[in-house]
C-alpha cells in the first residue's frame, strides 16, 4: 500500500486501466485539485467482477504501464487489492476505512460507473463508508443521474459548491462533477491498437 500519514485527504480511483489513458489523468488532476486532496492511490484491480476479464493483461503489466504515464508525485498506482485478495470494492474500502481510521478517504469514478453502481456487491455499504466523487464522462451524465443508486443516494448528494468539503464529510456523501471532459476509453484505444 503507499505510503500516507494521519490526517491525509486520498483518492481511490479504481479501475482495469487497460490500458491507462489521459481520460484517466484529466479525471485524477481535477479531483486532487478540486477535492483539494493530498494523495491519490490507483488501484489497478484484478479484474472488475462485472467484466469478462479472460483476454485481460496481467495485473503487473497494467501497473507498470500505469506508472510510466504518471509524473504527478502525489500519485502512486498500486495492485494492492490483488495481493490482499479482495474482488470487490467494498471489501478494499471495508479495510481501509478499518486500519486507517485517521485518513480521509473518497472513492472517484467516472459517470459510467455511477450508472452500474447498483450491481456492484455491497454496494449500499460501501456508500456509506467513503464520501464518493463522479466525474462527468461524455454519454454518460444522463444515465448516471437517472439511476438506481443516483436516486438512492439522492438525499446524500452535495452541491458542486461543496466540493473542497467532500473529502472532510461523513459518509454517506456524493458530488456529481462537472469540467473539463475526455471522450477517450480504453476500448477505443484497444481497438486502434488491434488488441481488442
Ligand atoms: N474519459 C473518461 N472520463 C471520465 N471518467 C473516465 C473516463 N475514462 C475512464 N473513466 C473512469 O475511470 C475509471 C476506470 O475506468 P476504466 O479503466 O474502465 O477505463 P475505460 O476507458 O472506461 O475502460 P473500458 O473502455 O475498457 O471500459 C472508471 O471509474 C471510469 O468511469
Ligand atoms: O465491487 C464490485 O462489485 C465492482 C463492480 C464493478 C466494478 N468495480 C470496480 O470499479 C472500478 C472501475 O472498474 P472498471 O473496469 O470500470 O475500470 C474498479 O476498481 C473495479 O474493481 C467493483
Amino acid at each position: 500500500m503507499p505510503p500516507s500519514a494521519p490526517g491525509m485527504r486520498i483518492g481511490l480511483f479504481g479501475g482495469s486501466f487497460n490500458p491507462m489513458h489521459q481520460g484517466h489523468l484529466l479525471v485524477m488532476e481535477e479531483t486532487l485539485r478540486r477535492l483539494e486532496l493530498h494523495a491519490l492511490w490507483v488501484l489497478v484491480t484484478p479484474g472488475n467482477p462485472l467484466k469478462d476479464n479472460s483476454s485481460l493483461p496481467s495485473l503487473e503489466a497494467r501497473v507498470l504501464a500505469a506508472r510510466a504515464m504518471i509524473t504527478d508525485p502525489r500519485i502512486r498506482v498500486t495492485g494492492f487489492e490483488a495481493e490482499r485478495g479482495f474482488a470487490y470494492s467494498w471489501q478494499t474500502v471495508d479495510f481501509l476505512t478499518r486500519t486507517m481510521p485517521d485518513r480521509r478517504f473518497v472513492w472517484i469514478m467516472g459517470a459510467d460507473s455511477l450508472a452500474n453502481f447498483h450491481r456492484w456487491q455491497r454496494w449500499r455499504d460501501m456508500a456509506a463508508k467513503v464520501p464518493m466523487a463522479v466525474y462527468v464522462r461524455p454519454g454518460a451524465g444522463r444515465r448516471a443521474l437517472a439511476s438506481r443508486a443516483a436516486a438512492t443516494l439522492d438525499h446524500a448528494q452535495l452541491d458542486e459548491t461543496d466540493t473542497a468539503l467532500l473529502a472532510r464529510c461523513h459518509a454517506p456523501a456524493w458530488i456529481y462533477l462537472q469540467g473539463r471532459q475526455s471522450p477517450l476509453s480504453s476500448t477505443a484505444i484497444r481497438a486502434a491498437q488491434g488488441t481488442n
